[in-house]
């Protein structure tokens, strides 16, 4: 019974890539700097795999900035906007490589980022491939080879992981009418067989290919192409090992078509779906040859494995297939978990101990193997991790009786507002009397490094808590009087006092405790440290009153409240899988609820309940959705409606994809809502425009993940396909989302050009009335 690990985290203890990369970004190291640091996560990472014992361990799953990004440069599939970098002899592969993530502008160039929207139903972001009719690709990027010889270099032997030719054209976008994307299969394939016969004359054992499209609803004609590229693929190298690697849901109505596929292996994410091992047992894959990779370890949460369910899975498996044809496993890459519990040295010693991050799911891998091969310790291991799982479900910790009754004697009425939209909106324009096309953004302003470390010299006991404090209000205070010199219409205090919008919520919740160094990437450089939801959600205090207060009071301009609504809180945290998630954002919800009013009571007039993750949580098959919906919407709904019809509630999303929820974004009858649009030209509109969305929106004029600054004439543009579709006494102007990744200089040029933007399209509105 061998053990196969699907991926490693890439960001190394510490943040060591975000580091070395920002550092290269700010041109303070070299490129040859970048890449040694680069390399030397990667040895860690198999070292560390080959230490513990593990047996098939991945190469190519680094990356310095995103998998699907190095699938296009190793198809060669670079936008045409990109191609004077490539002609440029001054412009180094990684540096197009993050030109195409980042955007470009120097000299005379100045070329979009690529769009870059949600992994699945995770918080990390990938870039999205774009396809043009009659595309040609060639092998570019041999990325994949230099890691694999690097690693055999380093006496280590690893299986290569690849995502799949399917993933990588359904989830890319066609950027040109008249051809479907799959239609690229024929070109793309020929690319995949060259790798392979490279892989194969190096000695490359096994492939994975990573092909996740296969958790979701697929077409026949999907289904199809999926069978033809594997059966082409395989043939050119018939003594690899390929296995196919699909993650986060079952193979559903996939898996008969999945299991006449010539792979070697199937890997089965047993954690989101154990169902999917009966209902193989219930196909004659007995009669087959193919071995079966069982994830039983959770790749997307922090617990600790419980031994005895996943032996019982595991012994399933081998009494029907045998040992021979299995495989043990993470469920999924642990690129979404963190390094390294053992870093922790401040998480109480009860809850350390029901915990698990990469390396920790690693040794989790090889106790399971000894488990089953009954080796000398096992007995041990076994009753030690019956100790810790015993502790989890017994604890005091985690119940209290005061919430569970709370979220029991939620009714109907308290996911009602008082009035409809239209009687709201009426007292709210009355009341606010702001002009046509209100401009805002979205909450944060700058987390400079100076920001940054008021908080780190906080922590440290380097700073008292009143000169941390009295440092923010200055920061904040700042912010206020340059929005009021930009003539912003409603402002926001900055969001200076936070770590991160769900950490700082969760910093005051009962309910959640706090890694340290948990960190995971979001995307690029940028990390997260997800919260860790073990216990039932108190609000004991306010949470944001002061900081709101203290800003409306600096300014007579409306100041948003600004929250993170139930189901990002959710989403973006490592949540406890003893009860269902249901459940948990009711009790989330009560709390943000009881927040909402408390900043009415305070006096502010607009409060913004973020919810951009309500999107990502969906499930990835489409029978799930409206469950699933209509528990999220009635969440955001019990924190929104408390208040009275004059307070104006905004939300915020960003990533989504609305077409197929806009019915469910309308339910949730926000009176205001901003949402991510530019990277995507407004695409997104077109289900807001479909459905005759009521409220007010505020579409993203500007892209706020790359460095450069868009004109006023790109955001005209922009919001003139706004207001051919949206009512303009309904139509918002502000960012695609908030601006803490950003720097001071570009956030002031960029908003002093949007602001422009709005007057210029107020004066034309005005001659056409
Ligand atoms: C809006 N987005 C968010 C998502 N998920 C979240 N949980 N939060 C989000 O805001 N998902 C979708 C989008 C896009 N994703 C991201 C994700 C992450 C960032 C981001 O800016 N991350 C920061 C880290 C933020 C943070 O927690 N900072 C802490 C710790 C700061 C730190 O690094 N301290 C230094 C010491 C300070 C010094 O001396 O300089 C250290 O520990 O070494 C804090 O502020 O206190 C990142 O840098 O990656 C943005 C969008
Ligand atoms: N209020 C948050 C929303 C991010 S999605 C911010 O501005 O950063
Ligand atoms: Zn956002």
């Amino acid at each position: 019974m061998l053990t196969n690990n699907l991926g490693y985290p890439r960001i190394g203890d510490n943040r060591a890539l975000k580091k070395a990369l920002e550092a290269y970004w700010r041109k303070e190291i070299s490129q040859k700097d970048l890449l040694i640091a680069a390399q030397k996560i990667r040895l860690q990472n198999w070292q560390l795999q080959k230490d513990a014992g593990v047996d098939l361990i991945p190469s190519n799953d680094f990356s310095l900035y995103d998998q699907m990004l190095d699938m296009c440069l190793t198809v060669s599939a670079i936008p045409k906007r990109f191609h004077p970098l490539i002609e440029n002899k001054e412009v180094s592969e990684a540096d197009l490589y993050f030109a195409m993530a980042r955007g470009f502008q120097e000299g005379v160039l100045d070329i979009t980022a690529m769009e870059m929207t949600k992994w699945l139903d995770t918080n990390y972001h990938y870039i999205v491939p774009e396809f043009y009719a009659y595309q040609q690709f060639n092998f570019l990027s041999h990325k994949i080879i230099n890691e694999y010889k690097e690693a055999k270099n380093a006496g280590i032997e690893t299986k290569p992981v690849i995502l799949g030719p399917i993933t990588f054209l359904l989830f890319g976008k066609e950027k040109e009418s008249g051809f479907h994307r799959l239609d690229l299969l024929k070109n793309l394939l020929p690319v995949y067989k060259e790798i392979l016969q490279q892989l194969n004359e190096l000695g490359a054992q096994y492939i994975q290919f990573d092909e996740p499209c296969l958790a979701t609803n697929l077409s026949n004609t999907e289904l199809t192409a999926l069978t033809a590229a594997y059966q082409e693929l395989k043939a050119v190298c018939p003594n690899i090992q390929l296995i196919l690697a699909n993650y986060f849901d079952c193979y559903g109505e996939n898996l008969s078509v999945v299991l006449k596929l010539p792979f070697d292996v199937f890997h089965l994410d047993l954690v989101r779906c154990p169902s999917q091992l009966e209902d193989i047992i219930n196909t004659n894959f007995t009669h087959s040859k193919a071995k079966l990779s069982l994830g039983v370890i959770d790749g997307r949460n922090i617990w600790k494995n419980d031994y005895e369910k996943s032996i019982q899975l595991i012994k399933k498996a081998s009494n029907y297939f045998g040992d021979e044809r299995i495989m043990i496993a993470p469920s999924c890459s642990l690129l979404h978990v963190p390094c390294n519990l053992d870093n922790e040295n401040k998480l109480d010693g009860e809850l350390k101990n029901w915990l698990s991050f990469a390396k920790q799911k690693i040794a989790e891998l090889i106790d399971l193997k000894k488990i089953i091969q009954n080796e000398g310790e096992a007995a041990s291991i076994l009753d030690k991790n019956k100790a810790a799982i015993h502790s989890r479900k017994s604890s005091s910790s985690i119940h209290k009786e005061t919430v569970k009754t709370r979220v029991a004697i939620i009714t109907e009425k308290d996911t009602q507002r008082e009035s409809g939209f239209v009687t709201r909106q009426a007292k709210q324009k009355a009341l606010f009397n702001l002009p046509l096309f209100p401009t805002t953004t979205i909450g944060s302003f700058p987390q400079t490094t100076d920001v940054r470390k008021l908080r780190a010299q906080l922590k440290k006991g380097i700073l008292s808590k009143t000169e941390y404090n009295q440092a923010l209000e200055a920061a904040t205070v700042e912010s206020i009087r340059l929005q009021e010199e930009l003539d912003i219409d409603v402002l926001v205090h900055g969001e200076f006092e936070r770590n991160d919008m769900v950490e700082y919520f969760g910093e005051q919740l009962k309910g959640y405790a706090f890694s340290e160094l948990g960190w995971v990437q979001s995307y690029g450089s940028r990390c997260v440290k997800p919260p860790i939801l073990f216990g039932d959600i108190e609000r004991e205090n306010a949470m944001t009153v002061d900081w709101t207060s203290f800003a409306q009071s600096q300014t007579n301009r409306l100041m948003k409240g600004m929250l993170t609504g139930p189901i990002t809180m959710l989403q973006w945290s490592f949540v406890r899988d003893d009860q269902p998630r249901e459940t948990t954002a009711m009790q989330l919800a009560l709390a943000i609820r009881d927040e909402v009013l408390d900043l009415e009571k305070a006096g502010i007039k607009i409060i913004q309940i973020d919810e951009p993750a309500i999107r990502e949580g969906l499930p990835l098959r489409k029978e799930e959705w409206q469950a699933y919906l209509q528990w999220a919407v009635k969440a955001f709904k019990i924190a929104a409606s408390g208040v009275k019809d004059e307070t104006q509630i905004h939300t915020h999303m960003c990533y989504s994809e609305f077409n197929d929820i806009i019915q469910n974004v309308a339910d949730m009858d926000a009176d205001v809502i901003t949402i991510e649009t530019s990277r995507s030209q407004m695409e997104l509109l077109e289900a807001f425009v479909q459905f005759n969305y009521p409220n007010e929106i505020g579409p993203g004029v500007y892209d706020i993940h790359s460095p450069r600054v868009p004109s006023i004439e790109e955001m005209e543009t922009l919001l003139e396909k706004a207001l051919a579709v949206i009512p303009a006494e309904n139509l918002w102007i502000n960012p695609d989302c908030g601006l803490k990744t950003r720097n001071w200089p570009e956030t002031k040029q960029a908003l002093e050009n949007m602001v422009e933007a709005a007057k210029k399209l107020r004066i034309k509105e005005k001659v056409i009335a």
